[in-house]
């Protein structure tokens, strides 16, 4: 498939969200996946693209689409939700993607929010190939705290370590606040995120220092050495590192997931989603502070914005939202064709 990250080379079109997640969705069915989950695997590919997610946007098509054909993940999988405490509920994706066990699962996380103020969600045997604030977002729309951490597939090495044994393991936080939409953040544990990686090894571009090390653990900016058998670092050394740790254990260990150190998906050649776990955490602020949460939160972010910072995480996304509103979503012709075609639609 045409490279989406190659789009700024070409002419650009633009196409409306709602007709992006129609498109992909009639890919994702054409794939073999269950109607439903190609509707939430659609709008969570969409949506990042939407945001400017370039890395888990349609850069992720062909990887879906490779992964299904390996027969590595089951696009039709059922998940099975289980009440096993007043504010733990746990979900076997059973080979399955991993929102959809998190959309199976959330009607009765969000009675045990209200019931207990917090409330814990782990998904086991389940797929993550997309962007984690999506996981997150919905809630603080609701006036909930969330945090959710993925662990993924062995390519950050340790502090002064040889092998990868960390995912790049994302951590995702949404806050609802008085004045705006909620505060989120979502940003992996490695100082890049493994898709970023590979456009810049197609764009050609090398990474800032520190950004991994080459098949001899020497520091090296070059996306390709990285790739072909080095590994990325965590970020800011052993506190990101630490922080992939806890993502391993949150994601892997409390959930019943596999560690990314043990994703093994080579007899399913084309396989790239790894198979591992989800934890959610979602909190009712009502059950700490009150009402007074939101106001709160908005005097951080004031004071945050008096102190110099000029944009919260998550500022660049909603703006880039806001003009795809406007204007639809940019996209090269090309892929569009492509992605049409995928489609089974008419491409002229
Ligand atoms: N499924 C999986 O297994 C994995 C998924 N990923 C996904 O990859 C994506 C990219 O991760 P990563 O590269 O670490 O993310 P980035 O480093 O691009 O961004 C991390 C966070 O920092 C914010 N941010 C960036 N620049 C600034 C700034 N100058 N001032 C204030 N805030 C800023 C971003 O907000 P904003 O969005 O507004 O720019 C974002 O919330 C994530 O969506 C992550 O979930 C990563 C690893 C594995
Ligand atoms: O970009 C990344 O690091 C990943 N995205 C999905 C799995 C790993």
């Amino acid at each position: 498939m045409t490279s989406p990250s190659n789009s700024s080379r070409e002419a650009i079109a633009h196409i409306a969200f709602d007709d992006l997640v129609a498109l992909l969705e009639a890919i994702f069915v054409k794939a073999g996946t269950a109607p439903g989950v190609a509707a939430i695997l659609a709008r969570n590919c969409a949506s990042a693209e939407r945001d400017g997610s370039k890395s888990h946007g349609l850069f992720r098509v062909p990887g879906y689409l490779s992964t299904l054909a390996s027969g590595w993940v089951d696009g039709k999988a059922e998940p099975v939700v289980e009440d096993v405490a007043a504010a733990f509920v746990r979900v076997d994706a059973r080979n399955g993607f991993a929102q959809p066990a998190l959309a199976a699962g959330t009607p009765l996380l969000l009675e045990k929010v209200k019931a207990c103020g917090i409330a814990l969600l782990a998904v086991r045997q389940s797929h993550h190939f997309g962007a984690l604030w999506p996981d997150v977002e919905p809630f603080a729309r609701q006036g909930f705290v969330a945090l959710s951490f993925v662990n993924s597939f062995a390519c950050v090495v340790p502090i002064g370590g040889s092998k990868p044994v960390y995912g790049t393991n994302p951590i995702a936080f949404a806050a609802p606040r008085a004045g705006g939409d909620p505060i989120v953040f979502d940003q992996a544990a490695s100082a890049l995120a493994n898709g970023d990686v590979r456009i810049a090894a197609r764009e050609g571009r090398s990474l800032p220092p520190g950004s991994g090390v080459d098949r001899t653990g020497a520091p090296t900016t070059d996306p390709k050495a990285i790739l072909d058998g080095g590994a990325l670092l965590p970020f800011g050394g052993y506190k990101g590192a630490a922080l992939a740790m806890m993502v391993e254990i949150l994601a892997a260990a409390l959930t019943g997931g596999q560690f990314s150190f043990e994703v093994d998906w080579s007899a399913h050649p084309g396989a790239e989603t790894p198979k591992t776990g989800q934890l959610l955490i979602v909190i009712d602020p009502d059950a700490g502070a009150g009402r007074s949460f939101v106001d709160r939160v908005e005097t951080l972010v004031g004071r945050i914005a008096d102190a110099g910072q000029e944009r919260l995480p998550g500022d660049r996304r909603y703006a880039l939202r806001r003009r795809a509103a406007e204007i639809g979503i940019p996209i090269a012709p090309a892929l569009l064709k492509e992605l049409s075609a995928l489609a089974g639609a008419p491409t002229d």
